[in-house]
C-alpha cells in the first residue's frame, strides 16, 4: 500500500509559504550565503552585514575606515556579521588558520596524508559549528585567558585596535573578535566590557570606546507597546553606556570622531530622543535607513558622529 502524507501535516502554513518566497527574491539572502569579497573571501553570517557595510562604505560616512578608530564594541552581536565587517575593517584575517590547514593535506592518526587534494572538510578540520565556538567549560564572561580566546590571535594576520562583541547568544569565534556572552542590560556587563578594553588597550582608567555599534533587539513579545519600550530601553541604555565610556571627538583631533551607530524601532519618543537628547551629545545625528534593511521593517538606525562628552 502507498504511503500518502497526511494534507494535514504536509500544508505549509501560508505564513511560512510567503517568508519562504521573501527569502528566494531577497538579494542579500543570495548574496549573505556566498563568499564576499568585502568579507575578505569568506560568507558573511547575516544579512545585516550589508547593512552595516552600505552605512560605512555607500553612504561615504567611513566611520570605521579612520586609522584612530582603535576600540569598537558590536552591542548585539550573534551571528557576527557586524563583528566580522569590523574585523575586516581593522585588518584582521578572515580566514581561520584550520580553514586554511583545510585546504592542505591533513595527516592522519595512521601517517597517511588524509585529504590530499580535496580541499573538503576532514571531520578534524572542520569549519566551527555553533556548539564548538567556545570550549564546553569555558566562562564566556572570565577575561583572564584573553589571548587564547576568539578575540586571540591564535596564528592569523594580526589586525590593529580591540573589537569586542557582546550578545545573549554563543557566537562562532571571529579572528580579532573578543566575543563576551552575556546581557548587556545586566549590571555586571559594563564593567567587563570596560576591564576588557582597559586589558586589552592597557589604558586603564582612561580605557574608552571609538565606535559603539547597537544591532540590539529584544526578543517581539507581539505587544506592540512592550516592544516598543524594550527598544528605547535598549537606546537609553547604550546611550549611558556611551556617556561613560565613549572617547570623546576633542580628544582624538578629529570632529567627527566618537560614533554610535544606533538600531531602534519606532516609537513615539524617538522624535525627542534624536532632538533633545542625541543631538546634544553628537555633533552630527542622522538617520539612515540601509536598502539592506526591509521596507515592511519598522527598524531605522542613528548615525551619530562627534561626541561631545
Ligand atoms: C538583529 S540580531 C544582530 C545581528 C548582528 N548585527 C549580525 O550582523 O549578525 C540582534 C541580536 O541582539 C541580541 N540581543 C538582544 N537583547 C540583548 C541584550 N540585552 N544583551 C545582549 N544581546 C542582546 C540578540 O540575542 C540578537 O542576537
Amino acid at each position: 500500500m502507498l504511503f500518502r502524507p497526511s494534507p494535514i501535516v504536509c500544508a505549509k502554513k501560508p505564513s511560512s509559504t510567503l517568508w519562504l518566497a521573501r527569502q528566494a527574491r531577497d538579494p542579500y539572502v543570495r548574496l549573505r550565503s556566498s563568499p564576499h569579497p568585502s568579507a575578505g573571501g569568506v560568507a558573511y553570517r547575516s544579512r545585516s552585514a550589508f547593512k552595516l557595510l552600505e552605512m560605512n562604505d555607500k553612504w561615504a560616512m567611513r566611520f570605521l575606515d579612520y586609522p584612530d578608530v582603535r576600540v569598537v564594541l558590536d552591542l548585539g552581536s550573534a551571528p557576527g556579521g557586524w563583528s566580522q565587517v569590523a574585523a575586516r575593517k581593522l585588518g584582521w584575517d578572515p580566514q581561520p588558520a584550520r580553514m586554511r590547514e583545510a585546504k592542505t593535506p591533513y595527516p592522519r592518526a595512521d601517517g597517511s596524508d588524509g585529504d590530499r587534494g580535496t580541499g573538503s572538510w576532514s571531520a578534524r578540520a572542520r569549519p566551527p559549528s555553533r556548539d564548538d565556538d567556545l570550549p564546553a567549560n569555558a566562562n564566556p564572561v572570565d577575561i583572564s585567558d584573553l589571548e587564547n580566546h576568539a578575540g586571540g590571535t591564535g596564528g592569523m594576520g594580526l589586525g590593529r585596535g580591540t573589537i569586542i562583541a557582546v550578545d545573549l547568544l554563543r557566537m562562532t569565534p571571529i579572528p580579532g573578535v573578543q566575543f563576551i556572552q552575556a546581557d548587556f542590560l545586566a549590571p555586571d556587563t559594563e564593567e567587563l566590557i570596560r576591564s576588557i578594553i582597559a586589558h586589552r588597550t592597557g589604558d586603564g582608567d582612561d580605557a574608552k570606546a571609538d565606535v559603539v555599534l547597537c544591532d540590539m533587539a529584544a526578543n517581539l513579545t507581539g505587544t506592540h507597546y512592550h516592544d516598543m519600550e524594550a527598544s528605547l530601553t535598549i537606546c537609553t541604555s547604550v546611550l549611558e553606556f556611551c556617556k561613560r565610556h565613549m572617547r570623546s571627538a576633542e580628544s582624538i583631533g578629529r570632529q567627527l570622531g566618537g560614533v554610535l551607530l544606533m538600531k531602534h524601532f519606532v516609537h513615539p519618543a524617538l522624535h525627542v530622543f534624536r532632538t533633545e537628547i542625541l543631538a546634544t551629545r553628537f555633533t552630527d545625528v542622522r538617520f539612515l535607513k540601509p536598502h539592506a534593511s526591509r521596507p515592511e521593517s519598522n527598524e531605522g538606525y542613528f548615525i551619530c558622529r562627534g561626541w561631545k562628552s
